[in-house]
């Protein structure tokens, strides 16, 4: 089982430690079953025995501290392990390339990091309060072994044809929660395209409907198959107890026959048998949560593997092209301390393609962005512009080629070193409310920044974070502008930054904003559509079918 293998591979404890606990609080538990059976028999001669009430009280005693201990101790493990197993998530997708998790599919990393991982996380502490029932049952069946011995082998026997008729039921359970949890999934999937497609949704109520009755289908399948494993487990637990109660006829009306002194011990071994109906029910009722969290991480290893399949794929392709010598890494540290310009010489890249077409390639490019100069990058739509910038700034690498900082070429190993001098605000940009990785933030530039970007009504910079992201498209562009400029970064990337502004602020944009950056000697690159303010750069590309077709120097700027 995937659950217990987790444990074992996760756990930092030592888990004999933990279930040693956990037997000493079942073992406390049958010793109070054992007394209260003892100071009967004796209060059946109207005795109170004061020796057994307190052989009791030391019992309850043991009962609670071990039961507390090991509860402690198990929950802090619990999260701990979930803890570890989503730090390996991350770190994943922090090493992933933006093909590798487009290929895994966001939406099934965030559905393995949250739902997936709550399943996990609801099953776990019920599965060791299970493997605690399942030692009280052992210990109030030696109990039952020494108090008659055929009761217990009769018991043992009824015990052994239960569990394999429902072990064989089980497996049918087990295919039927798979497929619970695939329809589920396909209907929290809708569920994201009504929510994020609200407005749209809204909008169109043909477009509605079709939805609706999409997600309606769905929701119906998860309903019939839900309630199909509902179904089965309950004629499960109705299986269990009547075999329970199966044992317990036998043991008064058949035990009697074949034991000739079984009535000395009939009360207790009834009264130990009845003991045993919360540990058993509570034994059946956690197994359904250890099937559905064994499907979790089976989606979660699943993805996990995925993930690190595509990593291979991506430094087994990464090991082909070499690893840099310390000299050069030191050189190109060199050269990024102090970037003079970057180059792109013979730059060529290409998406996958599939068998019927190959995929949109850009190159070969050749092009110089300086130091204190503005480069605006033009061209239709789909021209290739948002991915000539992806391969500038280092978030795809070239297919061939090189990028030189200065006179220095860069290596493949070292695309995240040069990616840190750059600041973005790409086409798809997120804007993080928080200011993750920006220290030291000076309020007096802060406040000028936002003067400049005219929203300093609107927003502030409380405790490292923005006061409010809830702007407008435009306002929301001018705050990751201000994120962009707070990183102090030496190169400046911005795609089509302008398109959202109103007039007034594009000239703002054109007219005061970069220009002060270029005076503060940033290299600065600018896709755009605005033919208006063209004479703002030094250098315009412009970009046809993934090349470019005219680099022309411009003379105002
Ligand atoms: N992730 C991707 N996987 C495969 N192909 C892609 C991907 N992104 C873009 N493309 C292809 O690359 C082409 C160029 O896209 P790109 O975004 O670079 O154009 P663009 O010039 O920035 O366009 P726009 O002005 O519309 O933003 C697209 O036509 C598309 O076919």
């Amino acid at each position: 089982m995937l659950l217990i293998d987790l444990l074992r591979s996760r756990t930092r404890i030592d888990l004999r430690h933990a279930v040693g606990l956990l037997s000493l609080a079942s073992i406390a538990t049958t010793m109070v079953l054992i007394i209260v059976n003892l100071a009967a028999e004796q209060a059946e001669d109207g005795v109170a025995s004061m020796r057994y009430l307190g052989m009791m009280a030391l019992s309850l005693i043991g009962y609670i501290w071990a039961q507390k201990k090991s509860s402690d101790l198990i929950a802090a493990e619990v999260e701990h392990i979930l803890h570890q197993l989503r730090l390996s998530l991350f770190d994943r997708v922090r090493k992933a390339a933006p093909d590798t998790l487009a290929k895994v599919g966001q939406g099934a990393v965030q559905t393995a990091l949250t739902q997936e991982m709550q399943t996990v996380s609801a099953a776990l502490p019920l599965m060791l309060n299970g493997v605690q029932q399942v030692v009280l049952i052992i210990c109030v069946a030696a109990y039952l072994a020494w108090l008659s011995t055929f009761a217990f082998v009769m018991i043992s026997v009824l015990a052994v044809v239960v569990s394999t008729i429902h072990l064989q039921r089980m497996r049918k359970i087990n295919a039927a929660t798979r497929d619970a949890i695939d329809d589920e999934n396909l209907l929290f999937g809708g569920l994201t395209d009504l929510l994020h497609g609200f407005k749209e949704v809204k909008m169109n109520s043909r477009r509605r409907d079709a939805l609706l009755g999409a997600l309606n289908d769905r929701s119906i399948r998860a309903r019939d198959t839900k309630s199909v494993v509902k179904a089965q487990w309950s004629r499960e637990f109705a299986l269990i107890q009547l075999a329970f109660y199966g044992m317990m006829a036998a043991m008064v009306f058949i035990v009697p026959i074949f034991t000739s002194d079984y009535h000395d011990v009939a009360v207790q071994t009834t009264t130990a048998a009845l003991f045993m109906i919360g540990p058993i029910g509570a034994v059946v009722a956690s197994v359904p949560s250890f099937t559905d969290s064994d499907v979790a991480l089976r989606k979660i290893n699943d993805i996990d593997h995925q993930l690190e399949d595509a990593l291979d794929a991506q430094h087994a392709q990464e090991a082909t092209n070499g690893t840099s010598s310390p000299e050069t890494l030191e050189k190109l540290g060199g050269a990024l301390g102090n970037i003079a310009e970057i180059s792109l010489r013979d730059v060529r890249f290409a998406y996958p393609g599939t068998t019927d077409s190959p995929g949109f390639a850009v190159g070969p490019i050749n092009a110089t962005f300086k130091k204190g100069e503005i480069t605006f990058i033009t061209g239709g739509n789909g021209a290739g512009k948002s991915t000539i910038i992806a391969v500038l700034t280092g978030l795809r690498p070239a297919a061939s080629g090189s990028i030189m900082v200065n006179d220095c070429p860069l290596p493949s190993d070292a695309l995240q070193l040069y990616r840190d001098h750059f600041a973005t605000v790409l086409s798809d940009y997120h804007l993080f409310r928080e200011l993750y990785g920006i220290d030291d933030i000076d309020p007096k530039r802060v406040e000028t920044l936002l003067k400049q970007m005219e929203i300093d009504d609107n927003v502030e910079i409380d405790d490292n974070a923005f006061s409010t992201t809830s702007l407008s498209q435009g306002q929301r562009k001018r705050l990751a502008l201000i994120a962009a400029l707070l990183e102090e970064k030496p190169v400046l990337v911005l795609d089509e930054w302008a398109a959202d502004q109103d007039p007034h602020f594009r000239s703002v944009f054109y007219e005061k904003i970069l220009p002060s950056l270029r005076k503060q000697g940033k290299i600065i690159i600018c896709v755009t559509h605005d033919d208006r303010w063209f004479d703002a750069a030094d250098t315009i590309y412009h970009v046809r079918d993934g090349e470019f077709v005219d680099g022309r120097q411009t003379t105002s700027a």
